[in-house]
């Protein structure tokens, strides 16, 4: 890899172009050097490796990518942090790529096209709408190798969870039924400026094979029956979805179980039988 630029502190490039946080944007940055470089080095060997970052802001995490040798399509909507992603640019000539726009309203796939690694401090109030889309769909394996994305603490957990607890639910399902998705490291809020009022977590997600005669439709009905209802009875939650109490029978699934206790496997199997 050639020298590294030297870069000046983030906190100078934040007073330079006067990038005070908008709570609107879910604007907490990351200004560690060192926490910003082991995020980075979460996926793995990133050099020459495309990486599709949303909401890049001052630029801390796309500076560590970018040393990492990444190749880094990044898409920020606050105009005000162009001008400090153009030095990166120009610090990193051929490496970055910025565009200004809205991520929910963009194709990341036909925006890179070739398959990526996704990492990112997430917008929290875009986060879970974000990641639940990536992980949608019927298309199968997706254009991105990996996630590592930062959420809440309480959102990391709910997506890493297993059956039996109250975090348990729809996120759990839909991130494990065809990915693995682990807790990779714990953020304090007192690492960002300003601090958020709770606590963060990065969560890695890879994709693995999608279970035979699936639909990724029919699952994601099934889940949203059972936990739309949690403290009920399965025969009852499940009632609405046509063929699954019998799907349930056939299975051998006890009806009076509660969505919560089934095993990812479970649902999986259950949505294979009404697929
Ligand atoms: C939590 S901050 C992270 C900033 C920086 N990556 C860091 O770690 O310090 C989230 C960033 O996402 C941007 N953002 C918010 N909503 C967005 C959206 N819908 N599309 C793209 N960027 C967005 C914000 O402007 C902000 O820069």
């Amino acid at each position: 890899m050639a020298d590294l630029p030297p870069l000046p502190p983030l906190r100078e490039v934040i007073a330079k172009h006067g990038l005070s946080a908008s709570k609107a944007l879910g604007q907490n940055f990351l200004f560690d050097e060192q926490l910003l470089g082991r995020i980075a080095a979460i996926p793995g060997d990133l050099d020459d490796k495309s990486v599709l970052e949303i909401g890049p802001g001052p630029g801390g995490l796309t500076r560590a990518l970018l040393r990492a040798g990444a190749r880094v399509t990044a898409i920020e909507m606050d105009e005000r942090c162009l001008p400090a992603l153009s030095e990166l640019e120009a610090a990193f000539p051929g490496q970055l790529k910025v565009i200004h726009g809205d991520a929910m309203k963009i194709d990341h796939g036909e925006l890179i096209g070739g398959p990526f690694a996704v990492v990112a401090n997430l917008p929290y109030n875009v986060g879970t709408a974000l990641f639940t889309n990536w992980l949608g769909g019927e298309a199968w394996p997706p254009q991105w190798s990996s996630l590592t994305l930062m959420f809440q603490q309480e959102v990391a957990k709910r997506i890493v969870s297993q059956p039996g607890g109250s975090a348990y639910g729809r996120l759990a399902v839909l991130a494990q039924w065809r990915s693995t998705a682990k807790l990779a490291m714990k953020v304090h809020r007192s690492a960002f400026t300003p601090p958020p009022k709770v606590m963060s977590a990065i969560v890695h997600v890879t994709p693995k094979d999608m279970p035979d005669g699936v639909s990724a439709k029919v699952l994601e009905q099934i889940t949203a029956a059972a936990f739309g209802q949690r403290r009920k009875m399965l025969r009852q939650s499940l009632k609405s979805v046509r063929g699954a109490l019998d799907a349930l029978a056939e299975l051998g699934i006890d009806e009076t179980r509660r969505a919560e206790t089934l095993q990812v496997d479970e649902f999986v199997q259950l949505a294979r039988k009404l697929s």
